[in-house]
């Protein structure tokens, strides 16, 4: 596993998204990882709080979305630097945000534990990047996704 996250990568200006923005007091800061980078595999883990709860017992599936979503993009980033050769961080900075995201709820999230978000690269071109991810808690898959993840447009930053 890589030891520093992507998102330590992003610039102070940038690090303020409310799932893995350092600089967001009250957001979820995940971080993600390569897992396998020859394999394009990525991995962040996360223990939601009791005000994560959707029924008692159960993760709000807001939240699960918001942190596929955040996986994703992060994984997308790290994957367009591999892709062109480049050092994670190095300028001209390449960002990415989320253009779709698709999340299937398979089974019933426990509360309580570490949940464990696994990526994969799956499609990689100059302006968009495909992760695709699974959720799993107690070693069960328990939501699967997946993002397309477009070149941040000048617009936005
Ligand atoms: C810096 C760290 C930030 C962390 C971000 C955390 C995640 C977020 O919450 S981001 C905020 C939510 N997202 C947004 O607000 C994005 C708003 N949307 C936009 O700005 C634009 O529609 C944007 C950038 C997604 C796409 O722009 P657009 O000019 O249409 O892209 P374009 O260059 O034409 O398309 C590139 C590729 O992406 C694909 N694509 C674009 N949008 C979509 C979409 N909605 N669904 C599927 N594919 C799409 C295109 O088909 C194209 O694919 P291909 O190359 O295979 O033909």
């Amino acid at each position: 596993m890589s030891k520093q996250a992507f998102q330590d990568y992003y610039p102070e200006e940038l690090s303020h998204c409310y799932g893995c923005g350092s600089n967001n007091a009250d957001g979820h800061q995940l971080k993600s990882y390569w897992l396998d980078e020859k394999q394009g595999e990525t991995i962040a883990r996360f223990t939601p709080k009791a005000y994560h709860t959707a029924i008692p017992g159960f993760v709000y599936g807001g939240l699960i979305a918001s942190l596929i979503d955040c996986h994703g993009t992060g994984s997308a980033a790290a994957a367009a630097y591999q892709a062109q050769g480049r050092v994670i961080g190095s300028a001209p900075a390449l960002r990415f945000v989320t253009g779709a995201l698709n999340v299937n709820f398979l089974a019933p999230t426990p509360m309580g534990v570490e949940l464990i978000l696994r990526g994969k690269i799956t499609e990689v071109k100059e302006r968009k990047v495909i992760v695709e991810i699974t959720l799993s808690a107690d070693d069960v898959v328990c939501v699967s996704g997946s993002v397309i993840a477009v070149k941040m447009p000048a617009t936005m930053g």
